[in-house]
C-alpha cells in the first residue's frame, strides 16, 4: 500500500482574538492518498477554508500536525498550488504573463535552472493554454474575459509549477451553472492527466459528489469531520450520472445530515411552530 501524500494528525486550530476566541478545528484526523480527488462540504464555518489554507501552509496549525510527503508543513511551497473563488489574475499582465509569472519567480528564485528551463516553461504554458481552451485568448487582458474564462487561467497559473497538490477553495461559487459543469469535466480532465491530488472545498453537494471520489462532511462548532463518504461512482464520469439512483440517494443523505450539523433543522423546526401558533 502506498503511504498517503497527506497526514493530518489531531489538528486543532484556534483564532485568539481581542475579545473572543473561535475553535475552529478540534481534532481532525485524515489520510489522503495520492492522486485522490477528496470534497469538502459542511455548514457555513466549519472550518473547510482554514484547513484547506494550513495545508497550504498559509496559516499556522494550533495543535497537532499535518505531514506532506511524510515531512510536516512549515509553510507555502511550489508543490501545492490554491485556487479561490475569486480568480485574483493580475489585470495588468495579459492571459499568457498571467499563467507563466509563478513559474518566473521559481526560475528567478532557482539559481540551478538555465534557459532551457525557461523553454520548458513557455511549452507547459503553451499545453496549459491549449488545455484551457484559451489558446485564441493568450494576449487577452482579465477584464477581457467571461468569469468561467478568467477562473481557467487562474486554474492554467496554478497548475504551470506542476504542483502535486491542487487546493481548491469553492473555486467555481462565483459561476452560473452551465459554466460549472463545463468546469467540472475540466477540472475532472485536469486531474486524470496531472495525476494531482485535490482537495476541493465546495458548497454544492452535487459538485462535491460529482468531482469527488471521498467526501468529507464536516461540522460546525467547534469545526471537526463529522462523517466521510466514498462516492460510488466509476472513475469516467459524465453529466447523466447526475440522475443516477446511486448519485440522488447520495445527495439526499449528505443534504439531511447537513441540515442536523448546522442546527438549520432546528431553526426550521422552531419557525414551523411559531408559524403554527401565529396561525392559530
Ligand atoms: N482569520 C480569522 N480570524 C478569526 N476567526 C477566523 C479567521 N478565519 C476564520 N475564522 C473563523 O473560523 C471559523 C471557520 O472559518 P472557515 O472560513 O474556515 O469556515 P468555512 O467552513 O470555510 O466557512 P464558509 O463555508 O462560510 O466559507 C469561523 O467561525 C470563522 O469565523
Amino acid at each position: 500500500m502506498t503511504a498517503p501524500k497527506i497526514q493530518i494528525r489531531q489538528v486543532g486550530k484556534t483564532f485568539v482574538g481581542d475579545k473572543r476566541e473561535v475553535e475552529a478545528l478540534r481534532q481532525i484526523d485524515l489520510d489522503i492518498q495520492p492522486n485522490e480527488f477528496v470534497t469538502f462540504v459542511g455548514a457555513s464555518g466549519c472550518g473547510k477554508s482554514t484547513l484547506l489554507r494550513i495545508i497550504a501552509g498559509l496559516e499556522t496549525l494550533s495543535h497537532g500536525e499535518i505531514l506532506l510527503d511524510g515531512k510536516p508543513i512549515d509553510g507555502p511551497g511550489v508543490d501545492r498550488a490554491m485556487v479561490f473563488q475569486h480568480y485574483s489574475l493580475y489585470p495588468w499582465l495579459s492571459v499568457m504573463k498571467n499563467i507563466k509569472f509563478c513559474r518566473q519567480l521559481k526560475v528567478i528564485s532557482d539559481t540551478v535552472r538555465g534557459p532551457g528551463d525557461m523553454e520548458n516553461a513557455r511549452g507547459r504554458a503553451d499545453a496549459l493554454l491549449n488545455l484551457m481552451g484559451l489558446t485564441p485568448f493568450a494576449d487577452a487582458y482579465p477584464s477581457q474575459l467571461s468569469g468561467g474564462m478568467q477562473q481557467r487561467v487562474a486554474i492554467a497559473r496554478a497548475l504551470m509549477p506542476k504542483p502535486a497538490t491542487l487546493l481548491m477553495d469553492e473555486p467555481f461559487g462565483a459561476l452560473d451553472a452551465q459554466t460549472r459543469e463545463v468546469m467540472h469535466d475540466l477540472i475532472r480532465h485536469v486531474h486524470k492527466l496531472e495525476k494531482s491530488t485535490i482537495l476541493f472545498v465546495t458548497h454544492d453537494v452535487e459538485e462535491a459528489i460529482y468531482l469527488g471520489t471521498r467526501i468529507v462532511l464536516m461540522a460546525p462548532r467547534p469545526g471537526r469531520i463529522d462523517s466521510i463518504y466514498e462516492v460510488p461512482l466509476p472513475a469516467q464520469r459524465n453529466q447523466d450520472m447526475k440522475l443516477s439512483p446511486e448519485f440522488t440517494e447520495l445527495k439526499r443523505q449528505i443534504l439531511a445530515r447537513i441540515r442536523e450539523t448546522s442546527g438549520m433543522q432546528t431553526d426550521l423546526d422552531q419557525l414551523a411552530k411559531l408559524t403554527a401558533m401565529a396561525e392559530g
